[in-house]
């Protein structure tokens, strides 16, 4: 239930936060608590009894690919929206999980590669610009304590790529390397090669490059600080109330 604010707001929203301690959680909690229209209700973590999140209207998910899927299930199971940032999101998770939105049809969760406006323009622009262009790359570039690579927004972009060649009917670029070391062509994505940089000192960042006989196009987005993601996490948990079902991409509730 939600309850009438003091602060002029109609209702607020109460957000349970799991992943709470860590990089984007400690932001989350942050941002959620500084909105007059939300708050948080409970701070969950590894180890945490997941009992408090209980009394939430949303749940925001920055933990862990390994974890993220059964926070989930404890959501649908809990009748609790859910707004997710955590990578890993294969067909096979996204398939589970619509399974178990049938079960509670006015259930709402967004799943959103990248909460930042910037990335969800560049993958937007990109998905326009593969089109035009047999042959792109996606490098992405991010902190050294990330644990998957492909991020999944370069995941994500790769597959909004692919997906947009072949409504042009065309095909993924060729080139001409036979003879390569293992790994030096980076991933092989649904036909996007996917290159990942991890280094101290970056946040997160992404540039899809398209070429042409005689010309490239660069497109680029930095994230230079997890401020960057939070009005959309933000965007996100309103929305997704009146959102029943899945959404994939931030793209969808932006309606870009
Ligand atoms: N969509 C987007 O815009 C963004 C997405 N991300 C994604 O969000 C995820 C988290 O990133 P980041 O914050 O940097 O990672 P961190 O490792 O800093 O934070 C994750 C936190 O979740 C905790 N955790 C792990 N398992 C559970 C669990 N079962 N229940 C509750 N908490 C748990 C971890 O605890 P412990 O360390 O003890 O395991 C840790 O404190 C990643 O998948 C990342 O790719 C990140 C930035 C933006
Ligand atoms: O781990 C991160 O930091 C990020 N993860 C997301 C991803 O895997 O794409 C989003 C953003 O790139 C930051």
């Amino acid at each position: 239930m939600t309850q009438v604010p003091e602060n002029g707001a109609d209702t607020v929203i109460k957000v349970g936060v799991l992943g709470a301690r860590g990089r984007m959680g400690t932001e989350v909690v942050k941002a959620v608590n500084a909105d007059p229209g939300m708050t948080v209700v409970a701070a969950v973590d590894s180890g945490d009894d997941r009992a408090a999140l209980t009394s939430a209207d949303v749940v925001v998910d920055f933990t862990h690919p390994d974890a993220v899927m059964d926070n989930l299930r404890f959501a649908v199971d809990h009748d609790l929206h859910a707004v997710v940032g955590t990578s890993g999101f294969t067909d096979e998770r996204i398939e589970t999980l619509t399974g178990w939105l049938a079960e509670k049809p006015e259930l709402g969760v967004l799943i959103a590669p990248n909460f930042a406006l910037g990335a969800v323009l560049a993958m937007r622009f990109a998905q326009q610009a593969a089109r035009f262009y047999d042959s792109a790359e996606v490098v992405e570039l991010h902190h050294n304590r990330k644990v998957d690579a492909p991020s999944g927004t370069a995941a994500h972009t790769a597959r909004l790529i692919s997906e947009a060649r072949a409504e042009a009917g065309r095909g993924p670029g060729e080139d001409a390397t036979t003879a390569e070391l293992d790994g030096a062509r980076g991933a092989d994505v649904d036909g996007v090669r996917v290159h990942s940089v991890r280094l101290p000192g970056l946040v997160a960042h992404e540039e899809i490059l398209f070429g042409a006989p005689g010309e490239t196009l660069t497109i680029r987005h930095d994230s230079l600080d997890r401020t960057s993601f939070m009005p959309g996490v933000l965007l996100g948990v309103r929305s997704v109330l009146t959102r029943p079902g899945l959404t994939v991409g931030l793209e969808h509730v932006l309606d870009l």
